[in-house]
């Protein structure tokens, strides 16, 4: 399959700690025809990330100069962070033919889904419950007790908003979560 006509856009969100990360990671290793979107972040990497693969690690004026050229597609300050999309990231995505995966947070999802409108698909990707989703983050071992309490606090009103997507998705068990979406999104890409 080629996107380069038809310019798809697949976004898979969720609060932090309920698996997007994970349900995207197994979509790019099963369709070499979806690319993940890398985003910019003022967040300092995590141990094994890479500059460029899992985000464009910028400092605070190196993300707030982007903003003012107006190099994102959304963006969105998130646990004291901003992260945002870069146009460009999708439009080269595109341009090769491939569908742009986009793991972000419920508002800049939002967004992109308005610009996008039906030439996206949207999957919000639920943690069984809050209290799953607070062990699943403690057991990353990402967090302080700061971030982890900024982030859960976050999680209640993102919940609130899984009904504004095209599907959610409960991961609960992570294979049956993920032929879940695996449906999804073949009948989105082959459309
Ligand atoms: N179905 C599952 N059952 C148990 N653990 C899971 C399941 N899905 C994911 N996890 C684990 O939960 C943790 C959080 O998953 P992941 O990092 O994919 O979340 P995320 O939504 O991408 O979070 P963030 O938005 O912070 O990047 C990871 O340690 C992951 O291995
Ligand atoms: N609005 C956007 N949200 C993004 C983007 N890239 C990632 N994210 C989301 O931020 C949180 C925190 O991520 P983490 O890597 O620090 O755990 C998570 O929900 C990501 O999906 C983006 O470009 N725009």
């Amino acid at each position: 399959m080629n996107n380069k006509e038809t310019g798809k856009v697949i976004v898979i969100v969720a609060p932090s700690g309920a698996g997007k990360t994970t349900i995207a990671r197994k979509l790019l290793a099963d369709y070499p025809e979806i690319k993940f979107s890398t985003s910019a972040t003022t967040r300092p990497a995590r141990e094994g990330e890479k500059d460029g693969r899992e985000y464009y690690f910028l400092s605070e004026e190196e993300f707030n100069r982007k903003v003012e050229k107006g190099d994102f597609l959304e963006w969105e300050s998130y646990s004291g962070n901003k992260y945002g999309t870069l146009q460009s990231e999708v439009d080269k995505l595109v341009e090769s033919g491939y569908f742009p995966l986009l793991d972000i947070e419920v508002k800049g999802a939002l967004n992109v889904q308005r610009i996008y409108d039906s030439n996206l698909v949207s999957i919000f990707i639920k943690p069984p419950s809050l209290e799953v989703l607070e062990e699943r983050l403690t057991n990353r071992g990402s967090e302080t007790d700061e971030t982890l309490s900024k982030r859960l606090k976050r999680a209640e009103m993102e919940m609130q908003h899984a009904d504004d997507f095209d599907y959610s998705v409960v991961n609960d068990d992570l294979e049956t979560a993920y032929a879940e979406v695996k449906e999804i999104i073949e009948s989105f890409i082959t459309d």
